[in-house]
C-alpha cells in the first residue's frame, strides 16, 4: 500500500522570549490510503500541534518546524503560500472543536457555505452551488431547512455536522479531525462517528483523529498513535496497541477507562503530570512518572523498537536489553 502522509523527524518548537516550547519531537509516523490513525495523549502532550503543523497551520514567527511532512510525495513543508491554498480543502480539510466559530453570526448557514464552495468553484451559480450545499446537508443527516438558519440557531451537534460538511465540500483526501465530537453528547457523538465512517468508505478518505477518549479511537480508528510531551511512545493497528499496549504510558492511559480493564475498582488516573515542554529531560520523557523506571531510562532516550505490523515502542523496557527485568 502507498503510504499518503509521512512524518519524518517532525518537530515544532514554540519560541517566545523567555521560553522554547517542544511542543513536538522528532514524530515519525507514516499513514496509509484509507488509514483512520487517532492520536491520543493526555492534554498538553502536542495533538494539536502536530496537526497544525501538518495542516501547514501554525504561526511562522512564533513555530520553528523541522522535518519533513510528505503528503502524496510532495512535502507540505516545501510549499509557497499559492501551492498551499490549492490543497486546502480540496486535498487537506480540517475540523476542529469550534470550527463553526469561524462562521459570521448574521449570515445564513447556507450562503456562507456556498460562499466557501464557489472559492474553489469559480464557474458554479449560485443555485447549483445551493443544491449542491443541500445535497451535503443530507449527507451529515441535516435537513434542508438548516441552510436557511443562522449560526445561533443550531445545536452543538448540528454545528459539528456542519462543520464536517463543510470540511467534505472538496472531496478531500485527507480529513484531520481535532476533538470534532469531544464536546458532543456520548449519543450525538456516536451517531455522527458512524456517518462518518459510511461516508469515509464512500469517498475512500484517510483520517486523522485526534482525542483524549480511547474508546472512540477503539470504535473509529484502525491504528493509533500515543503522544506524551511531543513524542509518539507507541504506535501500531488499533486492534494491536489496545489489547497489548507495551509502553507504560499506553497501559496507565488504558488502565485509567473502566471500560477497558472491566474492573471499576483498578481505575486510576497516571499520577503526576507532564514535564515542562521547555526542559525536557535528557533521559526517556516518561521517566518521571513511570512505575518501572530504572537507571538507564533516566539517561537514555529510546529508540523506537519495531515489534509486529508496525506497532512500534519506545521504551527501553520492551523488547530492549532490559526487556527481561520488565
Ligand atoms: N501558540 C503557542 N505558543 C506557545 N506554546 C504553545 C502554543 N500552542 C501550544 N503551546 C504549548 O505546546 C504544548 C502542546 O500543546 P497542544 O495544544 O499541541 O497539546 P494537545 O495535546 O493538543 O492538548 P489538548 O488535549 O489540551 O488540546 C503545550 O505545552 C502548550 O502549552
Ligand atoms: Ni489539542
Amino acid at each position: 500500500m502507498m503510504p499518503m502522509v509521512e512524518l519524518n523527524n517532525l518537530s515544532v518548537t514554540y519560541k517566545t522570549k523567555q521560553r522554547h516550547v517542544t511542543a513536538v519531537d522528532r514524530v515519525s509516523l507514516t499513514i496509509d490510503e484509507r488509514d483512520s490513525i487517532g492520536i491520543v495523549g493526555e492534554s498538553g502532550s502536542g495533538k494539536s500541534t502536530l496537526a497544525m503543523a501538518i495542516l501547514r497551520l501554525l504561526p511562522e514567527q512564533a513555530a520553528e518546524v523541522t522535518g519533513e511532512v510528505q503528503f502524496n510525495g510532495t512535502d507540505l513543508l516545501s510549499l509557497n503560500e499559492s501551492e498551499l491554498a490549492r490543497l486546502r480543502w480540496t486535498e487537506l480539510a480540517v475540523v476542529f472543536q469550534k470550527s463553526m466559530s469561524a462562521l459570521s453570526p448574521v449570515h445564513r448557514i447556507g450562503v456562507q457555505m456556498s460562499d466557501i464552495y464557489r472559492m474553489h468553484e469559480t464557474k458554479v451559480s449560485k443555485r447549483e452551488a445551493r443544491s449542491r450545499m443541500v445535497a451535503l446537508l443530507h449527507m451529515v443527516n441535516l435537513p434542508e431547512r438548516v441552510y436557511d438558519l443562522y449560526p445561533h440557531e443550531l445545536s452543538g451537534g448540528m454545528m459539528q455536522r456542519v462543520a464536517i460538511a463543510l470540511s467534505l465540500m472538496h472531496q478531500p483526501k485527507l480529513l484531520i479531525l481535532d476533538e470534532a465530537t469531544t464536546a458532543l453528547d456520548v449519543v450525538t457523538q456516536g451517531q455522527i462517528l458512524d456517518e462518518m465512517l459510511e461516508l469515509e468508505r464512500k469517498l475512500g478518505i484517510t483520517r486523522i483523529m485526534i482525542t483524549h477518549d480511547m474508546s472512540v479511537v477503539a470504535s473509529a480508528c484502525n491504528k493509533v498513535a500515543v503522544m506524551y510531551a511531543g513524542r509518539i511512545v507507541e504506535t501500531g493497528l488499533v486492534k494491536q496497541v489496545l489489547t497489548h499496549p507495551l509502553h507504560p504510558y499506553t497501559q496507565g492511559l488504558l488502565r485509567s477507562i473502566p471500560s477497558f480493564t472491566g474492573e471499576k475498582e483498578n481505575v486510576r488516573g497516571i499520577p503526576g503530570s507532564i514535564p515542562d515542554l521547555a526542559l525536557l529531560p535528557t533521559g526517556c520523557i516518561f521517566a518521571s512518572r513511570c512505575d518501572h523506571a530504572v537507571e538507564l531510562c533516566r539517561q537514555v532516550n529510546p529508540d523506537e523498537t519495531l515489534f509486529q505490523q508496525g506497532h512500534r515502542v519506545a521504551c527501553h523496557l520492551v523488547g530492549g536489553e532490559l526487556a527481561h527485568a520488565h
